[in-house]
């Protein structure tokens, strides 16, 4: 368990918090392409892709700095829905229509890692699950044995209920140890199948990012950060498990009535 706290970030609307978080992005992106000359980055659905959208599709301030390089990019789903890619509730649907789709060819085009359509119908999302487990085994170890993968940066929501990616509250998975991508067959949040990065691989990460706004998550917050018994949410594990590597961006309204420190600028 990490000691650190996390970082917590408020911001007035849509358009600080959008600047923020690209400023925030690409320091990590241009710290990895350093590292190793690649931007391995995990992206989560729901509110997330329209935010990040706004942050990276925005005119640069013309420093080397702040450019997006997505070719050198490679993205990967936080967790997706056992859905066809082209169905209105696949994560991949919704990051490539906000902002995969939209990237000037001047910046590039990333790699994008989609799960295997072929098994989205399957009774059991296992399959789904263990294909995509071994996508990011031959992206991240080759033929090295890695025990877990480092993503350079995990972008998570924050659903009302306390879940990121579709780490769901008490369910068994909270507590898997070993698989890199778990299958969620019973999701209280339709549709129920799903596949998921594990707790473990989440706070393993180099930066995890949450990006949760609006008045709708208030009281999960308040919960996360301010009070014992919101301490086994999913949310508050990644916060636990990954310390001061974990940066939320919010805006005042969900933070409303908080009392954790929050600060209103990187
Ligand atoms: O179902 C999901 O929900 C969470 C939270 O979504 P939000 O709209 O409340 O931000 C999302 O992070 C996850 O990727 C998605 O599958």
């Amino acid at each position: 368990m990490a000691s650190a706290h996390p970082n917590l970030y408020s911001f007035p609307d849509a358009e600080s918090l959008a600047g923020q978080l690209r400023t925030y992005v690409l320091r990590c992106q241009n710290a990895a392409l350093a590292r190793h000359d690649t931007f391995r980055v995990a992206v989560s659905g729901g509110s997330l892709p329209g935010l990040l959208a706004k942050a990276l599709l925005a005119s640069d301030d013309g420093t080397p700095e702040d450019i997006p390089h997505f070719s050198k990019w490679d993205i990967f789903f936080a967790d997706e829905r056992a859905v066809p890619l082209n169905h209105e509730d696949s994560n991949y649907r919704l990051l490539n229509d906000e902002l995969i789709s939209k990237i000037p060819s001047e910046l590039g085009t990333p790699v994008v890692h989609p799960i295997d359509e072929k098994h989205v119908g399957d009774e059991d999302p296992q399959e789904l699950a263990d294909l995509y487990q071994e996508e990011l085994m031959r992206v991240f170890a080759g033929k090295d044995s890695v025990k877990l993968p480092v993503f350079d940066l995990i972008l998570l929501g924050c659903g009302p209920d306390g879940h990121t990616c579709s780490l769901f509250p008490g369910h068994a998975l909270l507590r898997e140890k070993d698989a890199w991508v778990a299958a969620e067959s019973n999701s209280p949040k339709p549709p129920p199948k799903r596949i998921t990065l594990t707790l473990p691989v989440v706070t393993h990460a180099v930066s995890i990012a949450f990006v949760a706004t609006g008045s709708g998550k208030q009281g999960i917050l308040k919960q996360i950060f301010d009070l014992e018994e919101g301490a086994s949410l999913p949310s508050a594990l990644v916060n636990q498990g990954a310390g001061d590597k974990v940066t939320w961006f919010t805006d005042h309204q969900a933070v409303d009535g908080v009392s954790f420190p929050r600060r209103g600028s990187l």
